[in-house]
C-alpha cells in the first residue's frame, strides 16, 4: 500500500493560536480516509493544510511537514496553482460558480487550455463520473442554480475531477443534503477511488463506518488515534477515541 500524502510533526498557528498540534499520519493512495472528532478539534484546519488552503488568509504558520508523493508541499517553492490542481477540493455547501452546468465543470479544464471537442468530452465524462449525466444531458445551458442541492453538490464533485486531481478533499461534502443525495455522493466517493486519493471530514460516524477505509480520531488539536475503520469503531486502542465512536460526548 502507497503512502499519497505524509504528515510530519504538523504545527499549524492561528495567529497565536494553535489549532493543530504534532499531527503525524499517513494517507494511503486510493484509499478513503475519515478525520473525525468533536466540534472545534481541528479537522478542517487539517484538511485544508494538505491543498494550502490557508495560505488565502493572513497570519498564519505551519510547522513540520506535509509529503506529497514525497515532496514537501509546505516549502516556499511550492506552486500553489499546480498543488490546487492535484490535491482538489468539495466543500460542505455546494459551490457551484454562478454560469451554466457546462461551464462550471469546464471552468478548470479551460484554465489548463482544453478547448473544442476534447472540453466537450471531458466535461461528459466528468459529469458521469460524478453520476450526474443523465440528468443534466438536455440542460447543459442552464444555470448552475437550477440544480437541487445534492445535484449542486455531484456538479461541484464533477468540477473538481473533470482537472483529474491525485486527491480529493471533502469536507463534510453532505451535511447539508437529504439521506437519498447522501447516498449518492456515497456511492460516487467509493466508485471514485479506484482512482483518486479521498479524504472526507464528517460528522457523521455512520457516514465515516460505512465508506471509510482508514480513520482519523481528532480531539482538541491532537491525532488521538489513527486505524483502520474497522478498528477504530469496534476496537479502538484510546479510552477516548471509544468514548467518542459509542456517543458518550460529541
Ligand atoms: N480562520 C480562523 N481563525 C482563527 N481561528 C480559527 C479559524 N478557523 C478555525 N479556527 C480555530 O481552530 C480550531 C479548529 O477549528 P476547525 O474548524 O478546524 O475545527 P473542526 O473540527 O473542523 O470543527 P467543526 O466540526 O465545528 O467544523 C478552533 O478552535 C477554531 O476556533
Amino acid at each position: 500500500m502507497n503512502v499519497k500524502i505524509q504528515v510530519k510533526d504538523l504545527n499549524f498557528y492561528y495567529g497565536k493560536n494553535r489549532a493543530l498540534e504534532n499531527i503525524n499520519m499517513p494517507i494511503y493512495e486510493k484509499k478513503i480516509t475519515a478525520i473525525i472528532g468533536p466540534s472545534g478539534c481541528g479537522k478542517t484546519t487539517l484538511l485544508r493544510c494538505f491543498n494550502r488552503m490557508h495560505d488565502l488568509y493572513p497570519n498564519i504558520r505551519y510547522e513540520g511537514e506535509i509529503l506529497l508523493d514525497g515532496k514537501n508541499i509546505l516549502g516556499k517553492d511550492v506552486d500553489l496553482i499546480e498543488l490546487r490542481s492535484r490535491v482538489g477540493m468539495v466543500f460542505q455547501k455546494p459551490t457551484p460558480f454562478p454560469m451554466s452546468i457546462f461551464d462550471n465543470v469546464a471552468f478548470g479544464l479551460r484554465l489548463k487550455g482544453i478547448k473544442g471537442t476534447e472540453l466537450k468530452d471531458r466535461v461528459e465524462q466528468a459529469l458521469k463520473d460524478a453520476a450526474l449525466w443523465d440528468e443534466v444531458k438536455d440542460r447543459l445551458k442552464q444555470s448552475a442554480f437550477s440544480l437541487s442541492g445534492g445535484q449542486q453538490q455531484r456538479l461541484c464533485i464533477a468540477r473538481a475531477i473533470a482537472v483529474e486531481p491525485e486527491v480529493l478533499l471533502c469536507d463534510e461534502p453532505t451535511s447539508a443534503l437529504d439521506p437519498i443525495s447522501t447516498a449518492s455522493i456515497e456511492e460516487l466517493l467509493i466508485k471514485l477511488k479506484s482512482r483518486i486519493t479521498i479524504v472526507i471530514v464528517t460528522h457523521n460516524m455512520q457516514q465515516a463506518a460505512r465508506i471509510s477505509d482508514y480513520t482519523a480520531f481528532m480531539y482538541m488539536g491532537k491525532l488521538i488515534e489513527f486505524d483502520l475503520t474497522e478498528k477504530i469503531f469496534t476496537k479502538p486502542s484510546q479510552k477516548l477515541t471509544e468514548d467518542y465512536v459509542t456517543g458518550r460526548f460529541g
